[in-house]
C-alpha cells in the first residue's frame, strides 16, 4: 500500500519534472556558480566540540502539513526569519515543497535576500535537480530523508552537497535508517519523531534512537516541540539541535518562544553533563 511519504513524493517529482523544463540543469549549475558561497551550519549547529554546552534551534517556515492543515499564512516569510534570527535560530528551515506544505523557492529566495543564517532547503529531495536548485537559491544545508533513498543515492547526493559546499542534515526514524545514515557518513543526523509514513508522532522515539548516533555527529531532535517540557526532553535524552515548526509559526512572539528554549535546552544540558 502507498504510505503518505510515497504519495508526498510522486506530486514531488511532478512538480520538479515542470521546473525541469523551465529551468534547465544548465541553467542551474550557472546560477549556482554566481551564487555567494554556502555558509557553515555544521559550526552554526555547534558542531566544534565547544559548543555541544548549547540546545541550538533550527527554526522552520510552515504555512501547512498533511498532518495540521493550515498553520499559518506567512504572507511575509523574510519578516518571519528576521524574527527567528533575532531570537538566535542557528539555522532557519525553509519549506519549499508545494503541494503539501504550500512553500516554494520563491520563499526561500525572499529569506536568503533578508538574513544572514545558514539556511535549509526543507524538501524532499529525490534528484540532482533538487540539490542544484538549493545552492542556486542560497541554500546551506539540504535534507535528506533516509526512507525515500537508496544507499547509493544517499551518498551520491552527500557527496554532490558537499562538493557545492553545503551540509547534508540526514533524517531518520528507525534504527535502521539510523545505522544506514551512519554507514553513508552522515555527520548531521536527525530523528524525526514523526513518521512519514503514517504522519504519527511518538515522542519517544526520539530517546530511543539518539543513543544509536556516534558521538562525532550532530544528534537533531526533529518535530512534536510544544514547549520548554518537549525542548528539555530532547536535550536531556542527548540532542545538540531541535527543529521546530508549527510551534513557532503559530505563536504570536517566535523571537522570544526561540530564546525560552536556547535557555531551556541549555540548562537540561548542563543537568545532564
Ligand atoms: O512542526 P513541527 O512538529 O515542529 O515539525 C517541524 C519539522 O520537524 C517537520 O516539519 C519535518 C520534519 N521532517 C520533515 C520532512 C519534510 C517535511 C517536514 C518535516
Amino acid at each position: 500500500m502507498a504510505t503518505v511519504l510515497d504519495d508526498i513524493n510522486a506530486g514531488v517529482w511532478e512538480d520538479m519534472e515542470a521546473r525541469k523544463r523551465l529551468v534547465s540543469l544548465a541553467e542551474l549549475k550557472d546560477l549556482a556558480a554566481a551564487a555567494a558561497p554556502a555558509r557553515d551550519a555544521w559550526s552554526a549547529l555547534g558542531g566544534t566540540a565547544v559548543q555541544r554546552d548549547q540546545l541550538k534551534v533550527i527554526a522552520e517556515i510552515k504555512r501547512r502539513s498533511p498532518s495540521k492543515g493550515d498553520l499559518a499564512s506567512i504572507v511575509d516569510p523574510a519578516a518571519l526569519a528576521e524574527q527567528y534570527a533575532d531570537g538566535g535560530a542557528a539555522v532557519i528551515s525553509v519549506l519549499t515543497e508545494q503541494r503539501r506544505f504550500n512553500g516554494s523557492l520563491a520563499d526561500l529566495d525572499a529569506v536568503r535576500a533578508r538574513v544572514d543564517v545558514p539556511l535549509l532547503r526543507k524538501d524532499f529531495t529525490l534528484d540532482e535537480y533538487q540539490i542544484w536548485e538549493a545552492r542556486a537559491h542560497g541554500a546551506d544545508l539540504i535534507l535528506l530523508i533516509v526512507a525515500s533513498l537508496s544507499d547509493g543515492q544517499l551518498r551520491d547526493f552527500s557527496a554532490l552537497s558537499r562538493e557545492l559546499g553545503m551540509n547534508v542534515l540526514v533524517e531518520t526514524h528507525t534504527e535502521e535508517e539510523i545505522e544506514r545514515a551512519v554507514a553513508a557518513e552522515a555527520r548531521i543526523i536527525g530523528v524525526n519523531v514523526r513518521n512519514l509514513k503514517t504522519l504519527d508522532v511518538d515522542r519517544s522515539v526520539f530517546a530511543s534512537l539518539a543513543g544509536l548516533i556516534p558521538a562525532q555527529a550532530l544528534v537533531i531532535a526533529e518535530s512534536g516541540v510544544r514547549g520548554v517540557d518537549d525542548v528539555t526532553h530532547y536535550a536531556a535524552n542527548g540532542a545538540n539541535a531541535i527543529l521546530v515548526g508549527e510551534a513557532l509559526v503559530s505563536d504570536a512572539t517566535p523571537r522570544d518562544r526561540i530564546a525560552e528554549f536556547t535557555a531551556a535546552g541549555a540548562a537540561a544540558i548542563s543537568a545532564r553533563a
